[in-house]
């Protein structure tokens, strides 16, 4: 009986932090000269053929190489074609592994290039900088010496590289320069060629080029660009066949034309646009590839492998079976490693779940479906499991469920008008001028995180973590006062993470054991699941703030993270419509104000550091989810009393297309990132006459460099210029975990002689008036 030859099967990139996390490991003791650069090459070389390893053994076509990185892709990509900054003085040539990690992470002479988030996701890359003067170059033993492993290893290798209109759109102009960096296309586009014609001298038979820029709302100028870019490579030089791919959303009004780009075939994500594949599907030309990505790898479920049968039957009626490929929606870098390592989570839950690993069998059963042996009682088992996620006890709470329906419509959403409560919270208060705070956390120190572990594995006793904990949030408050802060807070010592803390305490959340996903370089996440309906069986952080509150006379802020962030920074349920999620978890946390607010706390403040990241790529798409979000934090915040003051904390630069929104969020004070942009963000502040308090950050936490006073003091001039000082406070950028004791002292110091020296200042000019 003839069997039919499985689709093609390939993945859009692995994790590359390791089950482990044992690149982070490795990294950060290369950083502390702990170990040689040999021995961080060797763990770097095992992770790959480890990884590989796993997308053979689920009988993939393709192992996908070039996936990993020492830190980041787009820096990878940067330094390949010779895209260093000259401020930094190197050889754009011969980019060392140290050099590389300057660009990264800064050094005692240059500021690290910047760190930004990767379109819709929590992953952060390092922005291109580019000028005029900039010589591209071809680097390319970073993507040559891994294809030569996978091969030499039995692998069949298909490289990723991130394609030069995303490269170019994603880079700005180098300090000083005023250039439009995809103007300079038509000089890197030669090196590109050059390098497709070395891989392809490697025995490589497919690249796939990514272009997730495809997603948004795309220029003239870039459309132009695409076009040229692809004619230019297509008929330059021998090269291996290109599978341009798209992801992170919808290709939409952009698939015509991608459809025309002349490359052999076509990657689209049927995750977020199973619509774009329906017609991918009609309109492919002839004798093209079409690669469905149709695994979900920006989540965590499991496929529905009916559905996901149905669309490939679909795509199947009109394109050959030997041009149909089946891969993932993305990369795999945003779910977790495996889920072998998890011993404690539900067994229910687990059945519903695929991490990186599982996903790959995933790609591999669905590419068999027209095989003979193509296992059905899979099928008919993953049907079962996901009929039992829609019926299983926590995913339907009544309560809940009642809740949202009758106790939502009757909240008043707006609270009293701004002056009002501003006048009430300065009799409240009694604040100086100019009042100082922080925005969250304190230094989390190895000593803490070792005893939470301890703690965990059973090592401490809950009393013990508890006074260790109590201990340090003593300390915390006493470095405060003998700063001289104004308002002051509790350190989020027993906090894990500012999302995955909070997913501890409500119902219908789940956390993993091992589930880390990288953030930026060696910094990780683990995201917390989503499961069920959510609800709040008690308080969450009312013990700490009440413990620190008593020790002090100074107002401590309760601090907690918004919803939007919450859900952002989550794996979410898909059963139900997001904006059901985010009401529950936003009555939750009303709940939580509440609390907070009847035990004292005149100052709650509410981290909507997601808020901007999850905004959607595309316009048409954004309103409905900035209503949603807004909305969600007017339920959290709209109860309380005109005296308590809501804050809210935003650490990006990227306000222009959410403006509305924050003034509509109508938080009493907000504090933003201000210190890299020197301000200028507070342009649209002003312009747009920004009615509440504001603190624009005035000392940049993602380096461990001590700001002088003077220099605080040239940003709080700066900002007097643009926000009349009655509305303006002194903190730092963002919360102070990642910093260490020392310069968080020695910073904050600073901060507070530069703020006393600006009131002193200021009275001065009131009594001369
Ligand atoms: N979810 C989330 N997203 C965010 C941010 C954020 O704070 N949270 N901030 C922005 C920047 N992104 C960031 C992401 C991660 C970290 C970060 O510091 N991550 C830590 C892990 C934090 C954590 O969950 N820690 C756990 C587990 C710590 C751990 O690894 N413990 C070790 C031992 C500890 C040690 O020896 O240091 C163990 O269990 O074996 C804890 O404190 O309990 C890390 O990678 O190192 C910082 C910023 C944007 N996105
Ligand atoms: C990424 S925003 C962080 C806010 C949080 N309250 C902190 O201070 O760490
Ligand atoms: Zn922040």
């Amino acid at each position: 009986m003839a069997v039919m030859k499985s689709l093609t099967t390939h993945i859009g990139g692995y994790p590359r932090i390791g089950a482990q996390r044992e690149l982070k490991w490795a990294l950060e003791k290369y950083w502390s000269s702990k170990i040689t650069r040999d021995e961080l090459e060797q763990t770097a070389s095992e992770l790959r053929q480890r990884h590989w390893q796993e997308q053979q053994g689920a009988g993939l076509s393709f192992v996908t190489t070039n996936d990993f990185s020492f830190y980041d892709q787009v820096l990878d990509t940067a330094c390949v074609f010779g895209i260093v900054p000259e401020r930094f003085g190197l050889s754009n040539t011969a980019v060392s592994l140290d050099d590389y990690f300057s660009l990264a992470r800064g050094n005692k002479d240059h500021a690290a290039l910047a760190l930004t988030k990767w379109f819709n996701t929590n992953y952060h890359y390092l922005v291109p900088e580019i000028s005029e003067k900039i010589d591209f170059t071809l680097n390319p033993d970073h993507i040559l010496i891994p294809i030569r492993e996978a091969i030499e290893l039995g692998h069949n290798p298909k490289p990723v590289l991130i394609g030069p209109v995303t490269l170019l759109s994603l880079s700005r102009p180098a300090r000083g320069s005023q250039i439009n960096p995809l103007s300079r296309l038509p000089e890197l586009l030669p090196h590109y060629a050059k390098l497709l014609q070395e891989i392809k001298a490697e025995g490589v038979e497919w690249i796939q080029i990514d272009e997730p820029i495809l997603s948004c709302d795309l220029s003239p100028e870039q459309h132009k660009a695409l076009a040229s870019a692809y004619d230019y490579l297509s008929n330059t030089g021998t090269r291996p066949n290109i599978l341009l791919a798209s992801y992170y959303g919808k290709i939409a009004n952009n698939l015509n034309r991608t459809l025309t780009l002349p490359v052999e075939g076509f990657h689209i994500d049927a995750v977020s646009a199973p619509e774009d594949i329906c017609t991918a599907a009609r309109y492919l030309p002839e004798g093209k590839v079409l690669s469905i990505g149709i695994v979900d790898a920006q989540n965590i479920w499991i496929n529905d492998l009916n559905q996901s049968r149905a669309t490939i039957e679909q795509v199947a009626s009109r394109v050959p079976k030997e041009l149909i490929w089946i891969g993932t929606s993305c990369s795999l870098q945003h779910v977790p490693h495996q889920l072998d390592s998890e011993n404690h989570l539900d067994a229910n839950i687990l059945n519903w779940l695929a991490f990186a690993k599982e996903k790959l069998n995933e790609v591999s059963l669905l590419s068999r479906l027209f095989n003979d042996d193509h296992e059905e009682s899979r099928f008919a088992h993953n049907a079962t499991l996901i009929e039992s996620r829609k019926t299983a006890a926590g995913s339907y709470v009544d309560s809940v469920r009642q809740r949202v329906s009758t106790e939502l419509p009757k909240i008043t959403l707006k609270r009293t008008a701004f002056e009002t409560r501003q006048k009430s919270q300065r009799e409240q208060l009694k604040l100086p001028l100019l009042p100082t705070t922080t925005i969250g956390s304190f230094p989390q120190t190895s000593e803490i995180r070792q005893a939470r572990a301890k703690f965990r594995k059973g090592g401490l006793s809950h009393a013990q973590y508890q006074s260790f904990l109590q201990q340090k949030t003593k300390e915390c408050i006493e470095h405060q006062e003998k700063l001289g802060l104004d308002v002051l807070v509790h350190g989020e010592f027993e906090r894990n993470d500012m999302v995955e803390y909070f997913a501890e305490g409500l119902e219908g959340f789940a956390v993993t054991e091992f589930g880390w996903v990288q953030s930026y370089g060696s910094r990780c996440t683990k995201p917390p699941i989503i499961w069920g309906d959510v609800h709040r069986p008690k308080a969450i952080t009312l013990d700490w703030i009440r413990y620190a509150q008593s020790l002090t006379n100074k107002p401590v802020k309760g601090m907690l993270t918004g919803t939007t962030t919450i859900l952002q920074w989550s794996f979410i349920r898909t059963d139900i419509p997001r904006i059901e999620v985010s009401q529950q978890i936003a009555l939750a946390l009303r709940d939580e104000v509440l609390d907070l607010e009847a035990s004292g706390t005149k100052i709650i403040q509410l981290d909507e550091a997601a808020l901007r990241e999850g905004l959607p790529l595309r316009k048409d798409e954004q309103a409905a989810y900035l209503e949603e979000s807004c909305h969600s934090f007017l339920i959290s915040t709209s109860g309380v009393e005109d005296s308590t003051q809501i804050h809210t904390h935003m650490c990006y630069s990227q306000f222009d297309a959410i403006f509305d929104t924050i003034i509509d969020l109508d938080a009493d004070v907000i504090s933003i990132e201000t210190t890299r942009n020197r301000m200028a963000l507070l342009d649209v502040f002003q312009q747009k006459n920004y009615p509440n308090e504001i603190g624009p950050g005035v000392w940049d936490i993602h380096s461990p460099r001590v700001p002088s006073v003077e220099e605080i003091s040239d940003l709080i001039q700066r900002a007097l210029q643009h926000i009349p000082a009655e509305r303006l406070w002194i903190n730092p950028d963002c919360g102070l975990k990642t910093r260490a004791w020392p310069e968080t002292i020695a910073s904050l110091k600073h901060l507070v002689q530069a703020t006393l020296s600006a009131r002193a200042n200021l009275s001065e000019k009131f009594v001369s008036h």
